[in-house]
């Protein structure tokens, strides 16, 4: 007997976006330049010399988006706002205008049925506030907490879902250890600083909310699940130590109120004594937790490779994205089931999920062909329900991304979009796997 994939009564069918990626206009109507601005105009940082400069001109086309979102039956749209549209300096005075957008975007969403998911920060800092530190100064939780109160204030009677920031780890590993991503620092020492101050953050902005929020705030961190290469002690460590370093280093302190040991050891002198009084702000409770699943990684001890001493060893037997992500659907409810066991019954929501492939060429017509994504697609709602039969609380799920988009410093080239953008027109085309994913939310999930 098939059982049926119906998802539950309730469950949010989605697709997800972030500011930089998609809006274009970053600085117009009295915005201030982000990090990513600065970032994305010097030279020799971004594939292609691509910008955010113009994107997906989102800014302009947010009604025609939002037309494409209700032609797929999304329930749930999840977005970022430009901190900088929004306070222009960081802090202090309110750009009318910025806000403004978003009002108007909220508005949108819920007269055609689409509840809003609201990220606060999606890596793209005003610029003003790096100028005075940045994520390195202790402040920073409290220009965060007053920015989140605005945002608060302004729509909070019209957004049911707040999370606080985007994948903590990825600003810390790419913007202050490997300077992948803004603001492109290089040094071991500001990292665990970065991590703490983030954390702090998202613990002063949730506080805050508490004061006065009338719906559900959570946190949004991307899970790569971790797999020794041999039952080697050597390989076992190394694999502990990459999880660690990626994933319990950010869950453990906002669920538990403890860093997780190894820390100490991985980060050596570079590991600061943080104030007890801090964990007891990082570990406010959250109403959810937004989980960002892409791949796994299989891990093998590397003594070349300080200070995590660790590699992923590629997986060739299997079909890869165009990042170079391994499509491995079982890590996705083997983190399910982790989170879980460790961290009890929080809700969750899978507040990103996608892929970038290779779309084959062929002639323009009203659908691009994309079986890659659509067999990706399916995988991962299939896995997705069976980790909900296991008893997972999961809210929903966001497709990442609604549009092809800037992949960040790797360009336009990366097209993780369920609609393809020509960059040259702004047309969106559907690709097959938003009709799949169409076809799947009118039945609920019993068409997978
Ligand atoms: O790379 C695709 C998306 C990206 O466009 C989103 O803005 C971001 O939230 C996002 N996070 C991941 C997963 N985490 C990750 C792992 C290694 C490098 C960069 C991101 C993928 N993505």
């Amino acid at each position: 007997m098939t059982r049926s994939l119906r998802f539950p009564d309730g469950f949010l069918w989605g697709a997800a976006t972030a500011a930089y990626q998609i809006e274009g206009s970053p600085l117009a109507d009295g915005a201030g330049p982000s990090i990513w601005e600065r970032f994305a105009h010097t030279p020799g940082l971004m594939a292609d010399g691509d910008t955010g400069d113009i994107a997906c001109d989102h800014y302009r086309r947010h009604a025609e988006d939002v037309r494409l979102m209700q032609a797929l039956g999304l329930t749930s749209y999840r977005f970022s706002i430009a901190w900088s549209r929004v306070l222009p300096e960081g802090t202090g005075r309110v750009n009318a205008k910025g806000l403004d957008f978003y009002a108007r975007l909220v508005d949108d969403l819920l007269e055609h049925g689409i509840t809003p998911n609201v990220t606060l920060f999606h890596w793209d800092l005003p610029a003003a506030l790096d100028d005075r530190g940045g994520w390195l100064n202790r402040d920073s939780a409290d220009w965060f907490a007053e920015y989140a109160q605005v945002m608060f204030r302004a729509l909070d009677d019209r957004v049911p879902l707040w999370t606080t920031l985007n994948e903590p780890w990825v600003v810390v590993d790419g913007g202050y250890l490997r300077g992948t991503i803004a603001p492109g620092h290089r040094n071991l020492y500001e990292a665990p600083r970065v991590t703490h101050n983030l954390l702090r953050a998202s613990g002063a902005a949730v506080a805050a909310y508490r004061a006065e929020g009338r719906h559900r705030i959570g946190v949004v961190f991307n899970l790569e699940p971790k797999y020794p290469a041999s039952t080697r002690q050597e390989d076992r460590d190394a694999t502990r130590r990459a999880h660690a370093y990626m994933n319990t280093q950010f869950t453990d302190p906002v669920l538990r109120g403890v860093y997780p040991e190894a820390l100490a050891a991985l980060y050596g002198a570079a590991w600061p004594d943080f104030p007890a009084a801090d964990l007891e702000c990082i570990r406010q409770p959250v109403d959810f937790v937004g989980i960002n699943y892409y791949t796994r990684q299989v891990v093998r001890d590397d003594p070349t490779q300080p200070p995590l001493r660790a590699a992923g060893v590629p997986q060739r037997q299997r079909t890869h994205t165009e990042t170079g992500w391994e499509v491995y659907e079982q890590g996705l409810i083997d983190t399910l089931l982790w989170f879980r066991d460790r961290y009890g019954t929080v809700p969750v929501y899978l507040t990103e999920n996608g892929a970038a492939f290779y779309d084959p060429p062929q002639a323009a017509g009203p659908v691009v062909e994309d079986p890659l994504r659509v067999d990706y697609l399916e995988r991962h709602l299939k896995t997705l329900r069976r980790a909900i039969d296991a008893g997972v609380d999961v809210r929903g799920y966001y497709a990442w991304s609604l549009l092809d988009n800037l992949e960040w410093s790797l360009g336009f080239a990366k097209r993780f979009g369920l609609y393809h953008v020509d960059f040259s027109t702004q047309r969106r085309t559907p690709k097959r796997s938003a009709l799949r994913y169409a076809q799947i939310i009118a039945s609920h999930g019993a068409a997978l």
